[in-house]
């Protein structure tokens, strides 16, 4: 079973911890909501102070007329050994012992104008301060400023309004208990604390109704219907308290004799006698560390799985911006190598379908590069005119008697170099599909987003790759062509001349006839020489590029990087320095979070 003490100073360090990482409770469901506190309620002059220095046992409250608390004072009560000295820290000073608590008094004071200035205007952002001592019991406490009716010189007429909003938004938390301090000598009716307590704790659940000033009521009154429950029903007991007056107060009367005089008071009152042992700000102090424990232990549960899930919003947040690199060469050889991976895989989703633009490559061959074969001038350079150019030049002086062998080669080998055209425009468009494709999946990669220093490299070593496929598919398309020109079809013109004559105008002159023979048989060995190129150019282009491609794109690339020293692989690895201290932000939270998790299991289950 765990103890009181150590449940109650478990959550004291993880209240601490929201602090640091700048947690107020403000929106949203946070950790601090989820962890039950005690904020101090009451009127002006309801003797809120002086319940708080009196459970606390020490003078150290900022004192004076008019708004003197002005932002919240989160105050955390550790029990110390008995014997052991006291003393108190804040947390914006975290490295100061205070053990006058006059000083301490004075920090308050001074730390509340550092964030309002020394006006009268108050402010959310709490004040942190811890006592540590063998005259309290482990309790946080929240004092916030006093409620007021009307605004005084000096403030705007929203402060009436602004203090009120500030003290709901404490109180009006679940987890947090109500310390309503109200005085005696005052119609409980007219309670400002009771009022607020009602609104935000209509069952009085959570509520603790405190009587301040039973030794100011006028003589012959008492205030039994309200500490036995009759005026006001809460579910808690009602607990009266006798703080020191202002006369003890200026006498320097002691926090210990004035306990001890509270309690004389209650024991030899003749009304309230019968109650002495459920009175006083001792038994408040122990009531309210018991009702705590039992909140927290309620709590555990609902408190671990929020910061369980905190911790697994933290760890997906860190896995988005990427894990902290490795300080280690290898590690970071690896990484690269991974990353490179990562990309290579997207590039080839792209390719192979999955991702979009591969099947532009095929467009290329489907569409471009028959559109463009249609296009060559051939009707042109087969035209008769040029036909019988060729030829006659071909003969030279003596003419041909029976076929024109050479003024036919010259034709077709004339015919077929306007295929390179067609065949490097096939390489160069699908040479600028990879190109983007590279660039969309560098910038696809999920896991390279953090890197831009290697998503160049990357960029750098595709393209350079690519230029080098490029070229090798070029020289081979060129050679398709070339080898068309090398070595003619023989079977086609053995075919063509035991046909008999057909499509050919027979009726023009002799010559005509001949030439217009020569430009369609030509016609027709390049019809079918383009067929072929058709089918065989897309397969080069395919074998030198696209498959290349896939196979080795950054082959080159790992090689070289191989053979780099770590300073250039680090810099490879180079981030975003706004990213880095993301990233160092969410790995202090998390460690937070886990020691706070540790914590909370090892005094869970003990
Ligand atoms: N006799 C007597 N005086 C009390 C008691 N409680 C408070 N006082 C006096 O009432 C005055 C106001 O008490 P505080 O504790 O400062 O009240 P507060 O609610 O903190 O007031 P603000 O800080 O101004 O909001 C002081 O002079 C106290 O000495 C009490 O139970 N009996």
């Amino acid at each position: 079973m765990a103890t009181m003490e150590s449940l109650i100073g478990l959550i004291n360090k993880i209240q601490r911890a929201c602090t640091v990482l700048g947690d107020h409770g403000g929106e949203g469901m946070s950790l601090w909501e989820a962890l039950p506190s005690v904020a101090v309620v009451g009127g002006q002059s309801s003797g809120k102070s002086s319940v708080l220095e009196s459970v606390v046992g020490r003078d150290f409250l900022p004192r004076g007329s008019g708004i003197v608390t002005r932002r919240p004072l989160v105050l955390q009560l550790h029990k110390l050994d008995d014997g052991k000295a006291e003393y108190a820290e804040f947390l914006h000073a975290p490295k100061k012992k205070f053990t006058d608590f006059a000083a301490v008094r004075k920090e308050i004071s001074d730390e509340t104008d550092r964030i309002t200035g020394k006006t009268k205007q108050i402010s959310n952002v709490p004040i942190h301060l811890s006592i540590y001592s063998p005259n309290v019991v482990n309790l946080t406490l929240v004092d916030l400023p006093g409620l007021t009716k009307v605004a005084v010189e000096g403030q705007s007429e929203s402060i009436v309004e602004d203090i009120e909003n500030m003290v709901r938004s404490y109180v009006e938390k679940p987890n947090c208990i109500v310390l309503a301090i109200s005085p005696a000598n005052q119609d409980i009716a007219t309670s400002d604390a009771i009022k607020l307590a009602r609104e935000v704790d209509p069952t009085g659940e959570r509520t603790f109704g405190v009587l301040t000033k039973l030794d100011l009521m006028d003589k012959g009154t008492n205030a039994l219907d309200v500490l036995e429950g009759r005026a006001y029903r809460l579910q808690h007991p009602w607990v009266g308290i006798v703080n020191r007056s202002q006369a003890d107060i200026n006498k320097n009367v002691d926090m210990i004799v004035a306990r001890r005089k509270e309690r004389e008071y209650f024991e030899t009152s003749p009304e309230y006698g019968h109650l002495a042992s459920k009175m006083g700000a001792e038994y408040l102090a122990k009531l309210l560390s018991k009702h705590l424990e039992t909140v927290i232990r309620q709590r555990i549960p609902s408190i671990i799985a929020l910061i369980n899930k905190t911790i697994d919003e933290l760890n997906a947040e860190l896995d988005r911006i990427g894990r902290p690199i490795a300080a280690d060469g290898g590690a970071q050889l690896y990484m690269i190598l991974e990353l490179c991976r990562a990309f290579d895989r997207v590039f080839k989703e792209h390719l192979d379908g999955g991702r979009p633009g591969g099947d532009r490559i095929y467009g290329v061959f489907d569409h471009q590069l028959p559109a463009a074969l249609k296009k060559l001038p051939l009707d042109r350079h087969l035209s008769m005119k040029n036909v019988q150019k060729v030829v006659t030049e071909a003969d030279g002086y003596q003419p041909h008697l029976i076929a024109p062998e050479q003024g036919y080669r010259r034709l077709i080998d004339g015919s077929i170099s306007y295929f390179k055209g067609p065949a490097e425009a096939s390489v160069d468009a699908v040479h600028f599909i990879l190109k983007e494709l590279v660039r969309k999946s560098i910038s696809e990669t999920e896991e390279l987003k953090r890197f831009p220093t290697l998503q160049n490299d990357i960029a750098t070593a595709a393209n350079d790759a690519l230029e080098r496929f490029r070229e090798e598919s070029r020289k081979t398309v060129l050679r398709l062509v070339e080898m068309e020109s090398s070595y003619l079809t023989v079977e086609f013109f053995r075919k063509i001349h035991a046909e008999p004559e057909k499509n050919v105008n027979q009726s023009s002159s002799n010559t005509d006839y001949h030439l217009r023979r020569i430009g369609s048989n030509v016609n027709a060995y390049i019809g079918m020489v383009c067929d072929t190129l058709k089918n065989s150019i897309p397969k080069a282009v395919v074998y030198c590029q696209v498959r290349e491609a896939k196979r080795s794109l950054l082959n080159h690339f790992y090689t070289q990087v191989g053979r780099r020293e770590k300073e250039r692989l680090s810099a490879m690895l180079d981030e975003d320095p706004q990213l880095m201290e993301k990233r160092n932000q969410i790995a202090k939270r998390l460690e937070l979070y886990k020691s706070a998790r540790d914590e909370i299991d090892s005094v869970a289950w003990k």
